[in-house]
């Protein structure tokens, strides 16, 4: 492959909660690295996710979801990130459902840029029970911006995610890889780890947690083969804590259980896990303290 040929250069996915974009990413990485959830918003984080290719580098930034119903310092600080990430990059894809296009996903229509390559992804296309319904309903969309291509998608079942690939190549601009082949994340493992615990936070507490909790690896420290982390979960109201940590800690207990055995498949190595639930009243809505958890 003559170094002219190959193409490298970010992506970002957007799209509003739920849509699918993390499942997506997971899938072409082919590796869980990005946080799903049956909740919305588990996606936090900027996160580079690297596929590589013989004539591709796909350097794929997983922005937050949209955040249309709660309006706090949090909200603001995740908005903001959006823009600035669809700022830098060379292709946009905005995800969407099949068939369901509503106000949440005009508000992030409304932040794409107009001097980028934006891909119109329609997916969960295994969804639709009548493939008709598809051309009115990307005929719909087409009406409110100008994308450049537009792709139907199942990140599920793994449908056309080629497809979606080709498509998204054409708007990378030619340049060698920037990263090793076998590269998957520019994150590192305490920011691996956080996500880890997050995400178990998440689904093990279901509806009963609010969306405002953080993690906060305290230490992080390797001893020969083995990791030992230190983990706080922050939440924002003394009343949550002991629906985090349940009758005789059993909660708390399993969601560090859980989260261990993910952190120990990622890094391929034994880890040694503490956590404990801290109270920081307001945390979600004070810009400093978003400012030193890494927002
Ligand atoms: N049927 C079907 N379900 C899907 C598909 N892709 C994702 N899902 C489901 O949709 C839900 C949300 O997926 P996520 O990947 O967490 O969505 P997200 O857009 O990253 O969500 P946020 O992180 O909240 O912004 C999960 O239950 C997925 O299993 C698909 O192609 N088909």
């Amino acid at each position: 492959m003559p170094e002219q040929d190959f193409r490298c250069g970010t992506i970002a996915i957007v799209g509003r909660p739920n849509v699918g974009k993390s499942t997506l990413l997971n899938h072409i990485l082919g590796v869980k690295l990005s946080i799903t959830s049956r909740k919305a918003q588990t996606t936090r984080y900027r996160m580079l996710g690297i596929h590589t290719t013989d004539d591709t580098q796909y350097l794929f930034v997983d922005t937050p979801g949209f955040q249309t119903r709660h309006i706090n310092a949090l909200n603001r600080t995740l908005n903001k990130t959006v823009q600035q990430v669809l700022a830098e990059v060379d292709v946009v894809l905005f995800v969407v459902e099949a068939t369901q296009f509503g106000d949440a996903d005009r508000k992030v229509l409304a932040l794409l840029p107009k001097n980028r390559p934006v891909v119109l992804v329609i997916n969960k296309a295994d969804k639709l029970d009548d493939k008709s319904k598809l051309l009115p309903f990307i005929q719909e969309i087409a009406k409110e911006f100008e994308f450049t291509e537009v792709v139907p998608v199942s990140a599920k079942r793994l449908l056309a995610l080629d497809e979606l690939l080709s498509a998204t190549r054409k708007h990378l601009p030619e340049q060698p890889a920037i990263y090793g082949e076998d590269e998957l994340t520019d994150r590192n493992e305490r920011f691996l780890a956080a996500e880890i615990l997050r995400e178990k936070v998440f689904r093990l507490l279901g509806e009963e947690v609010p969306y405002a909790i953080a993690v906060e690896i305290e230490k992080f420290e390797e001893v020969g083969a083995l990791r030992r982390i230190f983990a706080a979960i922050i939440v924002d109201k003394e009343n949550q804590k002991p629906i985090l940590i349940g009758k005789g800690g059993e909660k708390l207990k399993r969601i560090s259980t859980e989260a261990r055995q993910d952190m120990e498949k990622l890094f391929d190595g034994k880890v040694y896990l503490e956590t404990w639930v801290k109270v920081r009243s307001g945390w979600a809505d004070d810009e400093h303290a978003l400012k030193s958890l890494g927002f």
